[in-house]
């Protein structure tokens, strides 16, 4: 008789151990089939119960197409955070100051891997380094001509065009029962989703994940004890159902130190960067890297020190903000580290 295989959701693993949730709700450790453990955590995968006698542990056979895979890679390793998510939302805070430039990889690679991105900005109730934070964000808040009109709405720009922020920013005091200002608006933009929380360590990432899921807890240490690892929660993705009906769940991760964009290619950087990328249409070289040439339309488009972001490069229904200098100097420097590798 040909074993029946079952449906599966790769839900943490560590090492060559997996925890795997079945379509009912229950939950198995599996190994992979062969040598390879190439299973992510939000995997859809294929498993097989043990034969009888055979103890207590499945193997996953297959693992089902995804509909994306999020990772970094450095010159070592490639270190795959998550499968099949809907969103990531990178979490910084009023403290502890929190890096530009890992803001910027961290949306880097979930653009090149084509997840949409949101910011929250935790700590409201700290109003001196929150407002400086939020000031920092405002490349980030920027409005700019909805590319898709249908999302994110925030009024309308010059000639009547929907805007929409170059990235959704949530304020939030994650601390606090009503959760900040735009609390609310977060947790129903992770309704029915599934979201990999990224951040710094210190901003608040296990305040939201055990404010959505309260037995959080609870549910870490019972794999820890079953995968028999102490260490367990710091190296790897977890999957938290926040409403497993509705399909509303949480993914914590580890580490956001290095963020390696090993796999990216320095010629798709603009498209990974969508400020600089919606103005890099014009420039006088087809192959412009707008690092140095002339007649490139990124660099006419940055605002000087001082300047204005929101005010328009082009007139009419083409109105375009400027791009942050700031921003721009990440794309330098971020070229720089991608061509030199
Ligand atoms: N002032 C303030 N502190 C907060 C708020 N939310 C969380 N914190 C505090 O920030 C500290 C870090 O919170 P955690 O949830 O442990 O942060 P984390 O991102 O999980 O940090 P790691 O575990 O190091 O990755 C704790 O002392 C929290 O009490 C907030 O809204 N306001
Ligand atoms: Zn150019």
């Amino acid at each position: 008789m040909k074993p029946v295989l079952d449906n599966g959701l790769v839900v943490t693993g560590h090492g060559r151990h997996y925890v795997v949730e079945t379509e009912d709700g229950a939950r198995r450790i599996c190994h992979p089939r062969g040598k390879k453990s190439q299973a992510v955590v939000g995997d859809r995968v294929r498993w097989l119960a043990p034969a009888a006698g055979q103890g207590e542990e499945g193997t996953i056979e297959q693992i089902l197409p995804r509909s994306n895979l999020f990772y970094r890679q450095d010159e070592i390793r490639t270190k795959a955070f998550a499968a099949n998510i809907d969103q990531v939302l990178v979490l910084l805070g009023a403290e502890p100051v929190f890096s530009e430039w890992q803001l910027a990889k961290a949306l880097v690679a979930a653009e090149a891997a084509g997840i949409p991105a949101l910011i929250g900005l935790n700590k409201q109730d700290l109003p001196e380094p929150f407002e400086q934070a939020w000031q920092r964000l405002a490349a980030y808040r920027q409005l700019w001509p909805a590319v898709n009109p249908n999302a994110d709405q925030q009024g309308a720009g010059p000639e009547g065009a929907a805007m929409q922020p170059l990235y959704p920013v949530f304020r939030l005091q994650l601390g606090a029962t009503h959760a900040g200002a735009d609390g609310a608006a977060l947790f129903e933009r992770l309704r029915g989703k599934s979201t990999l929380v990224l951040g710094p360590s210190g901003v608040g990432k296990s305040t939201l994940i055990n404010r959505l899921v309260p037995n959080a807890a609870v549910q870490t240490a019972e794999i820890s004890r079953a995968l028999n690892s102490g260490k367990h929660t710091t190296t790897t993705t977890t999957w938290y159902w926040v409403d497993r009906a509705a399909g509303t769940a949480v993914l914590d991760s580890p580490g956001f130190q290095e963020f390696g964009l090993n796999h990216i290619e320095w010629q798709s950087l603009p498209q990974w960067m969508p400020d600089i990328g919606r103005h890099a249409t014009g420039c006088r070289f087809y192959n412009c890297t707008h690092i140095h040439e002339p007649g490139c339309v990124v660099r006419d488009a940055v605002v000087e020190d001082g300047g204005e972001v929101a005010s328009a490069v082009y007139g009419g229904a083409l109105a375009m903000p400027r791009i942050a200098a700031s921003r721009y100097a990440l794309y330098e420097d971020l070229f720089a580290e991608l061509r030199g590798r």
